[in-house]
């Protein structure tokens, strides 16, 4: 069995990231660059008043000087003339420095007259003006290749004049629920059967994360009816399944694949919930097989799915951030299998997290898992714990899930 951090970089290291789209501004948000963003102009594109006031030479400026005030300068409309010795222009926010001007007197220290200003307070040489170039230059790299675009991003691209923006395609992901006993929820339900959690939970990981889920016809216990999703893989970046990955007879995903051509990448995890994850190709299509169980399949998709499509979409990929914990409770030694302990939180007197597990762990407790808030990280053969020890968690709000 693999190692958690073994698996992850192998599925991590078969994944190239989708080409380019170019996409307008408004659709940008969240996307991922595919190529880096350069200013197409200079920002502020000349020298302008960070103030309202008067614009005039720093050496007329003294306490008590009377200047004449020859023209205005508003923002958008730059005064033409030059401003001499004893002469101000009227100026006012983002408005252009007139020629032969080197300083900003705010009106809050300057008496109007008739075509006059009184200087109250002297001005200094360059206050209150804001240097052409300040912001960002013509030709300059304003945000990098391989950046997730936030809010902030978008108004910098528009600010440098950038409508379009080039970025990953958003990966298109295959979802195949499989087995005889599970229904879409509302259908009919067969004796014995259950309704299908997993596809619907795992599309909403993928758009949260800034894939494309296409969730697939549920696929009976049949090699045939398995086989036949092979003839559509090549739609994906990547193929999930869930169910049938484990060792049963009615576990058919990689038997029924195989017959299609998939080929092996590995096949179990030392984790829990977790273990029979596949990963393999089927064509030039990447396959993640999930376990059935509802937890199992989620747990899986948190630590392996959620890294691959920051891949396919351009970023690193990472392992999931984790956080440090209290533990509530004692925790027995751990087995051979990284343990993944679904707890809630809360905040003790001095602010810090603390991480009380679920009573019981089992894989097919999909509520205990919409309920949770971390899963605690024991590693494989972690010693036992007293209740207050420190723990690393995987916060499931920090990654959105
Ligand atoms: N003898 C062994 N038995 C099992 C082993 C093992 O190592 N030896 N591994 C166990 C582990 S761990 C897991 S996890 C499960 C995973 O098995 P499969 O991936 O083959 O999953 P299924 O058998 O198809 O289903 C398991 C369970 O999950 C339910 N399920 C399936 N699909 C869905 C769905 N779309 N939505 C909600 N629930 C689903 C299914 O009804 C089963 O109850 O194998 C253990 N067995
Ligand atoms: O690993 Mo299974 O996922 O323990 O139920």
């Amino acid at each position: 069995m693999l190692p958690v951090a073994d698996a992850r970089a192998r599925i991590l290291a078969a994944l190239v990231p989708t080409a380019a789209e170019t996409v307008a501004l408004p659709e940008a948000a969240g996307r991922v660059l595919a190529r880096p963003v350069v200013a197409r102009l200079t920002q502020p594109p000349s020298d302008v008043s960070a103030m309202d006031g008067y614009a005039l030479r720093a050496a007329d400026a003294v306490e008590g000087a009377t200047l004449a005030v020859i023209g205005a300068a508003p923002a958008g409309r730059p005064f033409a003339g030059l401003v001499g010795p004893g002469q101000a222009v009227r100026i006012f926010t983002g408005g252009v420095i007139p020629q032969g001007a080197d300083a900003v007197l705010i009106q809050e220290d300057a008496t109007p007259g008739e075509g006059t200003v009184r200087v109250n307070e002297a001005a200094r040489e360059g206050r209150h003006i804001r240097r052409r170039g300040l912001d960002f230059a013509e030709g300059e790299t304003v945000l990098p290749a391989g950046r997730r675009l936030t809010p902030r991003d978008i108004g910098l691209a528009a600010a440098s004049d950038n409508p379009w923006l080039a970025v990953h395609r958003r990966p298109r992901i295959g979802i195949l629920a499989t087995g005889d006993e599970i229904a879409l929820p509302g259908d009919p339900i067969p004796a014995g059967g259950i309704v299908s959690s997993n596809a619907h939970a795992l599309a909403a990981m993928i758009r949260g994360a800034g894939g494309d889920p296409v969730v697939l016809p549920i696929a009976r216990d049949d090699a045939r009816a398995i086989a036949e999703v092979a003839g559509t893989a090549h739609a994906f970046d990547l193929l999930v399944t869930t169910g049938g990955a484990s060792v049963g007879e009615h576990d058919l995903v990689q038997k029924a694949l195989g017959a299609e051509g998939f080929e092996l990448g590995f096949w179990q995890i030392a984790m829990r919930p977790g273990k029979p994850l596949i990963w393999g190709r089927l064509g030039r299509t990447p396959v993640l097989g999930l376990p059935g169980n509802p937890v199992s399949a989620l747990v899986c998709g948190v630590l392996f799915l959620l890294p691959a499509i920051a891949r396919m979409g351009g970023l690193p990929g990472d392992a999931p951030p984790t956080r440090r914990v209290r533990l509530a409770v004692p925790l027995a030694a751990n087995d051979k299998r990284a343990d993944h302990l679904r707890a809630s939180l809360s905040t003790d007197a001095e602010g810090r997290l603390v991480a009380t597990p679920a009573p019981v762990q089992d894989s097919s407790m999909i509520a205990t898992l919409a309920r949770a808030d971390a899963l605690i990280l024991r590693a494989p053969h972690a010693p036992a714990l007293e209740a207050g020890a420190e723990a690393e968690a995987i916060v499931l709000a920090d990654l959105g899930v």
